[in-house]
């Protein structure tokens, strides 16, 4: 919140940062379900006195939103999205604490997935997987809700179908135009829906705390889809796949299918470092040790290339 003071703009907000909570479900058939979230509050007040008058009366300890988790985390009695929860623990902050003007909910879920032995999933048993399901929830008081989903380190290859040609020369350039390479990324996505809710009879996009899908895992199952449609388009399919001119194109592409596929997603934003796989060539005065033929190659991750876009609705109000 900005206010002026003393004749200064003075910005501040406050929360709790890397809270981390784990919480099980054991159903009655013997099934147990876990999910392990890293949890930031940060809550806004229009209340400066803590900082300028040293009057603490109108802070909400940050010790008390860490425990607030906790309490939260008990009293979801059913399994739940990672976005449910942060509207819960947004809607917690804004509705008990009349100084809180709006409160802003990051969460990072750990990847843990059922393991199969044997091809039977296991009741209780989970591994690590890769990437990880990221959401961000801003809630006002007046009820205005942003849901922000995303995944982040999602590791994509493709060992050909991709090159990169007719860039600017100068004195400078010293790479070759390829039709024939790696592409490889550790893909950051993220997307905000419109919800949509009904007035008079009439359908207005809205944000609002009234018009979240019901359906339990509902976001859950869309996080699946959006990285569905982002991973078969950097791929391609299976057979023949699909050429790639550049990164720029390929995440062009990916974002526009997720704007296309989902027409209540409003704007999607996808960061997609280039990982480089150079080509190996090695001699000495001699002799040539290792002439490449698109099979050998050094990979690397310093430096990368860094590539990032946002794509949106004209209509977007976000
Ligand atoms: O797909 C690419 N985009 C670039 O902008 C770029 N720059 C570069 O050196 N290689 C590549 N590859």
């Amino acid at each position: 919140m900005s206010n002026k003071i003393e004749g200064f703009n003075f910005d501040q907000r406050h929360g709790k940062q890397r809270v981390r909570v784990a919480r099980v479900w054991r159903s009655e058939n013997g099934r147990h379900s876990i999910v392990e979230w890293n949890v930031g509050i940060s809550l806004l007040t229009d209340s400066v006195v803590a900082y300028t008058r040293d009057d603490n009366s109108d802070l909400v300890a940050t010790d008390t939103m860490k425990n607030t988790v906790y309490a939260k985390a008990k009293e979801c009695v059913e399994e739940l999205s990672v976005e449910d929860f942060a509207i819960r623990l947004a809607k917690h902050f804004t509705s008990l604490y009349q100084q809180v003007t709006a409160a802003i909910v990051k969460i990072v879920e750990k990847p843990w997935e059922r393991v199969s032995i044997d091809g039977q999933p296991h009741e209780h048993g989970f591994k690590l997987g890769s990437e990880k399901h990221t959401t961000e929830v801003i809630l006002k008081k007046s009820g205005a809700l942003k849901v922000t989903s995303g995944i982040e380190g999602l590791a994509l290859l493709k060992t050909t179908k991709s090159g990169f040609e007719g860039f600017i020369r100068d004195k400078y350039t010293a790479l070759p135009d390829t039709r024939e390479r790696i592409l490889a990324t550790d893909l950051t996505a993220s997307w905000a829906q419109i919800l949509v809710t009904e007035i008079n009879g009439c359908r207005y996009p809205y944000e609002s705390i009234y018009s979240i899908p019901q359906q339990p895992l509902y976001f859950t199952e869309r996080y699946s889809s959006v990285k569905k449609v982002l991973a078969d388009t950097f791929y391609g399919p299976p057979k023949e796949g699909v050429y790639s001119p550049s990164v720029q194109s390929t995440l062009y592409h990916m974002a526009t299918n997720v704007l296309k596929g989902f027409p209540d997603i409003a704007t999607v934003q996808l960061k997609m470092p280039n990982i480089h796989f150079l080509p190996v060539n090695l001699s000495n005065k001699d002799n040539t040790i290792v002439k490449f033929e698109d099979d050998v190659y050094l990979p690397t991750d310093e430096p990368h290339g860094s590539i990032e876009a946002t794509l949106s609705r004209f209509w977007s109000k976000m």
